[in-house]
């Protein structure tokens, strides 16, 4: 666990050196996938081949034979229909977090030519498309392949074209590209209104009044996320999508006739399948937080497949992202026996971080920031402070990963593999291979931390040693050794010196 900044340079350094270089390569053809694909290669390169471990497992996993739920929403003017509807979906929500919906009131022309323009998108020419090839999050439109592709372990074969349809509140059309314009806004105006019923019915189900969700925003914040899986060489090597929970509120989900599409139910992949004219439907995480678990955010992904292209618009309901709206468990769905099983979280952070660090490589990270929580009450303890004392001084916040590779070295008597310095942030929780090399100065001596399997290594950082000493531990016979620090001065400073630089701590004595 450490600083924002200091460990993103080091992460930069070492994360194995070739891979790094091959996906900027990739990246500056601008081309994305359909690039490849357009230069007939037969093998996929490395970046998209998943690890072999991964692969073996799925060797054991069958799709099921089940299917969400297809639900028919032509009748809810009708109240006895309607009361049907809020069931069904309320058991679809709950149960699958996924349905499909037909006679939903978007015509089939509509979706037909949505698809076409997503797939003429693409399909243009690389120069046209130049323009838009951007990772800048806060542009309204942007193409890339794999927003994270720098974060991921495996990159997917996809790319993707994202307009954010109503960021600011208002459709701002004149931004989208000229070749499918017209299509994206007639067709995200049909797909804001089919929000506004679904979170209707979905209020209902959860047994609040119908504008409830409404009134909480959900309904804003609209992007539409238009992906293009061309078809691949290799398929069973790579996904067109890593599994995944979404994000947000709600996603309403177009797909084209090939099939690639699977939700994890019951531990098995189950193929979510094209039907003509059907929208999917998937609560997403937050949706998942603010009604305490009684809706579910489930696990999907995407297939690569030897056919192609398969085409899909993903409409995320992301709320008012960019604000600093507060969500936590809905009030009316709590009670003495179902307390909050979330705290409330702040919408703009929430989706800073998910933009940060993509689709995977959450897993490892949620674990730290568990473990990390733990460390920091026994520390607080250990410090005769009250357990949460170190967490309340937001020393849990902030957690970044840097990922070493220390390849073998002919000459290790003239090199290291790290200088010797001390660590800038708080906490270090250090996972390390069984190859040795890590030394700790204790008494003067370089003392081996052998490495241990199942085994982390904890060690203490500058600023959980200085961090404008905590009054609690400041006495007469004991009189503050440090001045303050600004966290980000402080911060700057150890990124422009480097490690090299001993500053140590004596720079912030008194
Ligand atoms: O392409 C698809 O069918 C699903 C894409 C998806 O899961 C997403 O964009 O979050
Ligand atoms: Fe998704």
């Amino acid at each position: 666990m450490a600083v924002s900044g200091v460990q993103q340079t080091m992460v930069n350094d070492t994360l194995e050196y070739d891979r790094t270089i091959e996906l900027k390569a990739f990246d500056e053809t601008k081309a994305g996938v359909k690039g490849l694909v357009d230069d007939r290669l037969v093998k996929i390169p490395k970046i998209f081949v998943r690890p072999a471990e991964e692969l073996a497992k799925e060797l054991n996993c069958r799709p099921a034979e089940v299917q969400p739920p297809i639900i028919d929403i032509g009748g809810i003017q009708g109240l006895d229909r309607r009361k049907e509807i809020v069931n069904e979906v309320r058991c679809a929500a709950a149960k699958w977090g996924f349905f499909q919906v037909v006679e939903h009131g978007i015509p089939l022309t509509v979706l037909e030519e949505m698809i076409e323009g997503v797939r003429l998108f693409h399909e243009q020419d690389l120069e046209a498309k130049k323009e838009f090839y951007s990772r800048d999050s806060t542009r309204t439109v942007r193409l890339n392949t794999n927003f994270d592709l720098f974060n991921s372990r495996t990159a997917n074969w996809r790319d993707t074209l994202i307009i954010s349809v109503s960021a600011s509140g208002t459709l701002n059309p004149n931004e989208f590209p000229a070749i499918c314009r017209d299509v994206v806004t007639a067709y995200a105006k049909h797909v804001q209104n089919l929000g506004d019923t679904l979170f209707q019915l979905l209020s209902e189900a959860l047994g609040l009044k119908e504008d409830h969700l409404k009134s909480m925003e959900c309904t804003e914040g609209l992007r539409a996320v238009c992906h293009y899986y061309p078809a691949c060489p290799e398929p069973e090597l790579t996904l067109g999508t890593t599994k995944h929970s979404d994000p947000l509120f709600l996603t309403v989900l177009l797909q084209n006739q090939i099939s690639g599409l699977q939700v994890l139910y019951e531990d098995q992949w189950v193929d979510v399948r094209p039907t003509p004219g059907a929208l999917v439907i998937n609560i997403g995480d937050l949706l998942q937080l603010i009604t305490n678990d009684q809706l579910k955010s489930n696990k999907h992904r995407v297939l690569a497949s030897r056919v192609g292209p398969r085409i899909s618009v993903a409409c995320f309901f992301s709320g008012p992202v960019l604000s600093s709206k507060v969500y936590g468990p809905i009030d009316e769905l709590i009670s003495e026996g179902n307390p909050p099983v979330y705290r409330e979280i702040q919408l703009d952070k929430y989706a800073a971080k998910f933009a940060s660090t993509g689709l995977e490589g959450r897993a490892y990270a949620k674990h730290v920031q568990n473990l990390g929580n733990t460390l920091f009450q026994l520390l607080s303890e250990a410090l005769g402070l009250r357990e949460n004392h170190l967490k309340s001084m937001e020393c849990t916040e902030g957690l970044k990963m840097a990922c070493h590779y220390y390849p073998a070295c002919p000459e290790p008597e003239l090199t290291l593999g790290t200088t010797k310095h001390s660590d800038p942030g708080f906490v270090t929780v250090l996972l390390q291979n069984q190859i040795s090399g890590l030394q700790v100065l204790y008494e003067d001596q370089w003392v081996d931390v052998r490495p241990t399997p199942g085994a982390l290594v904890i060690n203490i950082g500058d600023l959980l040693q200085v961090y404008g000493p905590i009054v609690e531990l400041i006495s007469e016979g004991n009189p503050p050794v440090y001045r303050e620090v600004q966290l980000d001065k402080y911060i700057t400073k150890f990124v422009t010196t480097g490690l090299d630089e001993d500053l140590g701590l004596d720079c912030y004595k008194k």
